[in-house]
């Protein structure tokens, strides 16, 4: 038997043509997936493109809220909890939901869109920031640019005029509740100068980046505003971001979950255009020259950051961006000499009771009807009856006789908290 009647009689072998027919079939059904596969990737090489924009990305907050705002039909959300503390032990929790990680197709402007949230996986011992990938169709470049656009105006929209608060998330800042109407500087009544002293220089140094640069020093500053409690040492700081424009990045140094690298971190993505506040850095850590018999054991350092740990923190923030660092306390002698030399704090402040002038300023703020001499009168006797007062005790007694003059002052001897 020759080959050619070997193949003749394969080829009439019905079981064999079957069996071929079959390899042909799943080899054509291989070589057709594998070339979509390819074609597919060409595509995406040669036709789309995709956005990456980081979470330190200041863009980042405003698409997120953008996707939040149109992806309402995705299925996979994730909760946000923020949580803060104020000092007068109030606990303000707020849960913001947005798409999770993961893909999710939006219907926007008779286009589909894909955003992937994904998280970035090179940090250690961090909880990764996100990631938000944006795709479209190469030639329609200019989406990304309306895209971002459209967000950014949503973003601003909601915050003209207001002052956003940011709080620490894992290895992020979020903001905070909606943004806050913008407190006039003037509402914060300070010793006469005291304000424009500090504004004057905050403004110096935001303007100035160049003298630091040409010195090759870090471009940053620190401030500590020390004093009693209830003088205004927050509502300045507030009024100093609505001045500037800026927004306020709150931390607390005794979250039990900040670490030293967590810190480092934060301080270096803080978004830009904004005010770092430490409150009650007091709270946190103690001077090393009281510990350990005279200090009470609530006050010695808590959780993972380390003393040392927030010293170079605070010293080793280098960013081009102006890195405003504001810190509060009560007990100033309770602060470790290390943490307020010249470079982490480089002007102190001392915000304390009200004094005559204050008074005066205060009084007329309230009541504008009344005459300077009433005024004056008012700062003597508030003086006479009680040898120190804070600018929030006067505040709250205005509040009590807003509409009553003459109660205000007879009953300026009741003046309390
Ligand atoms: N100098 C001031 N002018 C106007 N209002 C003030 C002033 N100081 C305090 N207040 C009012 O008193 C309240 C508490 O003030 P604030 O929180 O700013 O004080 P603080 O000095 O930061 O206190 P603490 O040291 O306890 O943090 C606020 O409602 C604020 O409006």
């Amino acid at each position: 038997m020759t080959l050619s009647d070997f193949i003749g009689a394969l080829k009439d072998n019905p079981y064999f043509g079957a069996g071929f027919g079959l390899v042909g079939i799943g080899t054509a059904l291989a070589v057709a997936r594998k070339g979509a596969q390819v074609g597919m990737i060409f595509f995406r090489r040669h036709y789309m493109i995709t956005l990456e924009v980081p979470s330190r990305d200041k863009s980042y907050h405003w698409l997120l809220s953008w996707i939040t705002k149109h992806a309402k039909h995705t299925q996979h959300l994730s909760v946000e909890t923020s949580y803060m503390q104020h000092e007068s032990g109030r606990v303000h929790t707020q849960f913001d939901f947005h798409p999770s990680p993961g893909n999710h197709i939006i219907w926007y402007g008779r286009k589909w869109i894909r955003v992937e949230r994904t998280r970035e996986k090179q940090m250690v011992d961090l909880r990764p920031p996100n990631i938000l990938q944006h795709t479209s169709r190469r030639y329609e470049q200019l989406d990304f640019l309306n895209f971002s656009k459209i967000s950014r105006e949503l973003a601003l929209k909601q915050e003209e005029g207001r002052t956003v608060m940011y709080t620490a998330l894992g290895a992020e800042w979020r903001p905070f509740g909606f943004p806050r109407r913008r407190r006039p500087l003037s509402s914060v009544v300070l010793e006469n100068g005291l304000a424009e002293r500090i504004v004057d220089d905050v403004k110096e140094f935001i303007g100035n980046p160049k003298w630091y640069t040409d010195r090759g020093i870090p471009y940053r500053r620190g401030y500590l505003l020390y004093g009693p409690p209830g003088c205004g040492k927050s509502s300045f700081i507030t009024a100093l971001a609505g001045e500037l424009g800026y927004s306020i990045c709150l931390m607390s140094l005794s979250d039990r979950s900040l670490s030293d690298d967590r810190l480092n971190h934060l301080l270096s993505v803080a978004p830009q255009q904004s005010i770092i506040l430490l409150e009650d850095v007091d709270a946190a850590f103690v001077s090393r020259e009281l510990l350990p018999t005279e200090t009470p054991l609530a006050y010695q350092g808590m959780g993972r950051l380390t003393f040392s740990g927030l010293l170079n923190a605070l010293g080793g923030v280098a960013s081009s961006e102006a890195r405003n660092v504001f810190m509060t306390t009560n007990f100033i002698e309770r602060l470790d000499p290390a943490l307020v030399r010249p470079g982490r704090v480089d002007l102190k402040q001392y915000v304390g009771h009200c004094s005559h002038w204050q008074l005066t300023q205060m009084f007329r703020r309230f009541y504008p009807q009344e005459s300077a001499a009433g005024a004056e009168r008012f700062a003597e006797q508030a003086l006479t009856a009680h040898t120190e007062l804070s600018a929030a005790q006067v505040q709250g007694h205005f509040m009590l006789y807003k509409t009553d003059l003459a109660g205000s002052i007879k009953n300026i001897a009741e003046m309390k908290e």
